[in-house]
């Protein structure tokens, strides 16, 4: 494949914006460095390069683009807020209707607020449990990512530990002395974390089910007993939802997984692909937020009606019959078909996957925690990513990240993946053996 324009492009960029990308989740130094692909179209499941290469796309721009690209439905309701007013500065209906929407749906969101990013969810919900709790210490998972405000950047997953720093510099002592950090899955740390530190601690922020070292399930019994312990030293509990929210079931994790929080936060999927955020939950706790209470919080473009419409509309999408079934099925065929192409070219992978999302990792053990997916091999990932890209399969350039299915994807695309997976595990044994 020729990469022409990209190249050109990424040479301009690169004199213009730091880095030549304006998230470095996108650069490929965590796949051994070259050139990110510059896009210029999405359809459907589909991407179209600047060179006009057709890629299938698994990335979904990191998890929004859960109804594939230039959905009709959601491009209409875009289309009619920017002939209305893209942005008023007062409230308008559509934060009634959506709020509601979100509501009906996640039923521990008692009281909602839109923002406009995931950062901006997490960061408010830790505010708002300080000022509730009167307490400042926050307990977070290793690996877990929160978006990339201050407290939150320390031992996070994702884009930091692809790039080699989980703790950010710029973050003061003061703030990180703030912030504990366990590993998942492991209750007796936590335990000991929260014996230690419960009297200090304002709120437990994780991701139920994590998307930021790969996609990792929380064991059985693990969150009702964060959540026991959490609420036995009279802190919060907050899921950070913005992965997990309407990824799995029409409805967020904690639907599923029967374990309500005190707040969630959330994102990517709700915006139908604009930029949002919302943060929710208790209504004794959200009532600590400004105007009604002490925490401050605000945004000139939050809740604007292009982001209000364009959520709705998705949500409109996935709440029709059999969305999640699908996604399941073609979830299983490509993780069934990787694990046969990984097995006869005797490659170990393990492959962690729900419903249409999953990651998979060059290693042969099971994967439960952080330390488990940096362990897996990143060298074999890196060089799987680019023989995937070379063959029009476009993945996240990260061994910690997810692919995430769309409800646009059709079995031919499935069954095309596999034809380019089975050249990719070919190439990659040479490289092995
Ligand atoms: C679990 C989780 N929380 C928060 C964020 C931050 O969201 P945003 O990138 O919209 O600020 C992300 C982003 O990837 C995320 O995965
Ligand atoms: N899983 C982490 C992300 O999706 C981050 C995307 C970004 O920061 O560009």
């Amino acid at each position: 494949m020729s990469y022409e324009k990209s190249v050109e492009l990424y040479n301009e960029a690169c004199d213009l914006i730091v880095g030549g990308v304006n998230s470095p989740s996108r650069s490929f130094k965590g796949v051994g460095g070259g050139t990110p692909v510059f896009m210029k179209e999405g359809r459907g499941a589909h991407l179209f390069d600047e060179d006009n290469n057709r890629y299938i796309d698994y990335l979904g721009a990191y998890g929004p683009i859960i109804t594939g690209h230039g959905h009709p439905h959601i491009a209409e309701a875009i289309n009619e807020a920017a002939r209305t007013g893209t942005l008023l500065g007062t409230p308008t209906k559509w934060e009634n209707v959506f709020s509601k929407k979100l509501k009906d749906a996640v039923p521990s969101l008692e009281k909602v607020r839109f923002v406009n990013s995931g950062t901006e969810a997490v960061m408010t919900t830790i505010r708002v449990a300080r000022a509730y709790t009167g307490k400042h210490k926050i307990i977070k998972f290793e690996g877990c990512y929160h978006g990339h405000s201050d407290l939150v950047l320390v031992a996070a997953g994702s884009g930091p530990s692809t790039l080699g720093s989980p703790d950010s510099a710029g973050v003061t002592p003061n703030i990180a002395a703030e912030v504990i950090t366990v590993p998942f899955n492991d209750i007796d740390s936590f335990r000991e974390a929260i014996d230690r530190w419960g009297d200090e601690t304002a709120a437990v922020l994780i991701e139920p089910i994590v998307g930021n070292f790969g996609l990792v399930e929380p064991e059985p019994g693990y969150l009702e007993e964060i959540k026991k312990l959490t609420h036995e030293s009279d802190s919060l509990l907050i899921f950070d939802e913005v992965i997990t929210a309407f990824r799995f079931t029409y409805g967020a994790a904690q639907n599923m997984l029967q374990v309500e929080p005190d707040m969630t936060a959330m994102g990517k999927i709700i915006g139908g692909g604009l930029p949002i955020g919302a943060y929710g939950g208790r209504v004794d706790v959200m009532e600590q937020v400004a105007p009604l209470g002490p925490a401050y919080q605000a945004g000139t473009m939050s809740g604007n009606p292009a982001s209000m419409r364009a959520g709705i509309a998705c949500l409109e999408v996935l709440e029709k019959d059999g969305v999640y079934d699908t996604l399941d099925r073609l979830g299983e065929r490509l993780e069934t078909g990787l694990l046969e192409q990984a097995e006869k070219y005797s490659i170990p992978v393990t492959i962690n996957r729900l419903k249409g999302m999953f990651t998979i990792y060059f290693t042969d053990e099971t994967v439960k925690d952080y330390k488990g997916a940096e362990r897996s091999n990143s060298e074999r990932f890196s060089i799987f990513f680019k023989e995937m890209l070379d063959r029009g399969v476009h993945l996240a350039p990260s061994k910690y990240e997810a692919w995430f299915l769309t409800t646009e994807h059709s079995n031919e695309d499935i069954e095309d993946t596999l034809e380019a997976s089975d050249q990719a595990f070919a190439a990659l044994s040479s490289y092995i053996y």
